[in-house]
């Protein structure tokens, strides 16, 4: 890393820069989703009074100005300001805030529109959690939870026929036979890829859902996945398959989940087949130990989805949800939350800051990284060239090897080919912010590895 020591990371994306993404994302779309938790926690006054009483309703009141005078504070780009409840990870947000303030130019305070997007955008998650833990007895209060329920809802139609597909899969494929376990292990991953196309963050809310068979959509949308490492990514899954995984006791693999609903569904179909074919002997699942960018998966809603599968009265679709119940029961899954998940700092500060983290994470096998707000943090946020190579832009994170899909969704993009980001850009001013685009990147050595070896 001797390198890194002396190399200055490009510039955090910042609402600073007037008229981009993240300068539309502050001014718009954070104070509707504010807005959104407000009228959310109001409407569910009558549920607090009936289960709190008159508590119940005095904390909504509480809530509700707490988040009000947040809101206003964002569109008046106030400095930010300390958390005040005493969780265990309140001390490393005020830490940071102050390692913000130190990189902030003229000593100006950190603030909504000044300081990096990344931060901002995380530290908004992070207050609506304080507003409720500040206003007993709703402190467990999930904002997000009725539009994440909606969303599984709304894509009923495309479980269905992703868990009949699958279903139809184990019982047609000869596994013994590498060319067609490869041919599926392409399309779930693409599917699960897909998927990370209905976040609700994007949407601030609004319904944004899998309507149509996500099978049926696949080769049309291949020519917009714009880097697409799935062949490294299967000769690294064979060839440590073949040797019995890195500590012998069967190929891990680590899921660092995204959003709920139909994206949650098109991940466990992902890890169903690994494990029912060979490919994957445990997967771990990590998800947000508090509700996070809207749609983001907690564990009740880890649970809630295995359960409403399990319950479905299609019979592919209950079996998939019984299965996977089986997979939790015997170990074959495991769910964790870190603080980490939901912190806002590069990735490439997860072994100083998250130790722990990172040395589990080091006995993985692959970690597949879902989602938009993963590979901000995976590259920083950063406004690197786009041709800058993806293991340059992770700063030396890579406690194992990894594997990040994404639909673009904010304006980081590396390890493109020279030409190809001027090209979209002429052809869709909108390829990087939009969706329709996407990334499977895999990056297994750093160079400092690959001279060691
Ligand atoms: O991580 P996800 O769910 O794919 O995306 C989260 C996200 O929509 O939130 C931000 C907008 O507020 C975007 O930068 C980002 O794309
Ligand atoms: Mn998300």
């Amino acid at each position: 890393m001797a390198a890194d020591q002396v190399f200055i990371p490009p510039p955090s994306l910042s609402a600073k820069f007037e008229g981009s993404f993240a300068y539309l994302t502050v001014r718009d779309r954070l104070p509707t989703i504010l807005t959104k938790v407000i009228d959310t926690i109001h409407r569910n006054k009558n549920n607090f009074l009936e289960k709190h009483g008159q508590v119940g309703v005095d904390a909504e009141k509480r809530a509700i100005s707490f988040l009000s005078k947040l809101r206003n504070e964002l569109q008046t780009d106030k400095p930010i300001l300390p958390l005040t409840d005493s969780a265990d990870d309140t001390e490393v947000w005020n830490r940071y805030m102050q390692r913000q303030q130190d990189l902030m130019e003229d000593r100006q305070p950190v603030s909504w529109f000044k300081s990096p997007w990344l931060y901002v955008e995380c530290y908004m998650y992070r207050k609506i959690q304080e507003a409720l833990w500040l206003s007993p007895p709703i402190g467990d209060f999930d904002a997000f939870k009725e539009v994440k329920t909606k969303s599984f809802f709304e894509s009923q139609q495309a479980i269905i026929s992703l868990c009949t597909y699958l279903r139809e899969i184990l019982a047609n494929t000869d596994t013994s036979k590498k060319e067609s376990v490869f041919e599926q292990f392409l399309r779930f991953l693409q599917v699960s890829l897909w998927g990370n196309r209905c976040d609700l963050s994007i949407s601030a809310g609004q319904e944004n859902s899998q309507k149509t068979s996500p099978m049926d959509s696949l080769s049309d949308l291949r020519c917009f996945i714009l880097v697409d490492d799935s062949e490294k990514v299967w000769s690294m899954l064979t060839s440590v398959q073949a040797s019995g995984g890195t500590d012998k006791r069967g190929f891990r693999l680590d899921i660092i989940l995204d959003n709920a609903g139909f994206e949650l569904i098109s991940d466990l179909v992902l890890a169903d087949f690994m494990v029912s074919v060979g490919l994957a002997k445990e997967v771990r699942f990590h998800g947000k130990s508090i509700p996070w960018f809207v749609s983001d998966v907690t564990k009740q809603d880890f649970d809630w989805t295995l359960s409403q599968t399990a319950a479905s009265n299609h019979n592919h679709t209950s079996f998939c949800g019984a299965q996977w119940k089986r997979h939790v029961k015997d170990g074959t899954w495991t769910y964790h939350d870190h603080r980490f998940w939901t912190l806002p700092h590069e990735f490439c500060d997860m072994p100083e800051d998250a130790a722990d983290l990172y040395s589990t994470l080091q006995g993985s096998d692959l970690i597949l990284f879902k989602g938009d707000l993963n590979y901000r943090r995976l590259t920083g946020d950063r406004t690197w060239e786009h041709t800058v190579p993806f293991e340059r832009a992770l700063r030396g994170f890579l406690p194992a090897p990894l594997c990040s899909i994404r639909t673009l969704k904010a304006n980081v993009q590396v390890g493109l080919e020279p030409g190809q980001a001027e090209k979209l850009t002429s052809q869709d001013a909108e390829w990087m912010t939009s969706g329709r685009y996407a990334v499977i990147q895999f990056c297994s050595q750093n160079k400092e590895q690959q001279q060691g070896s």
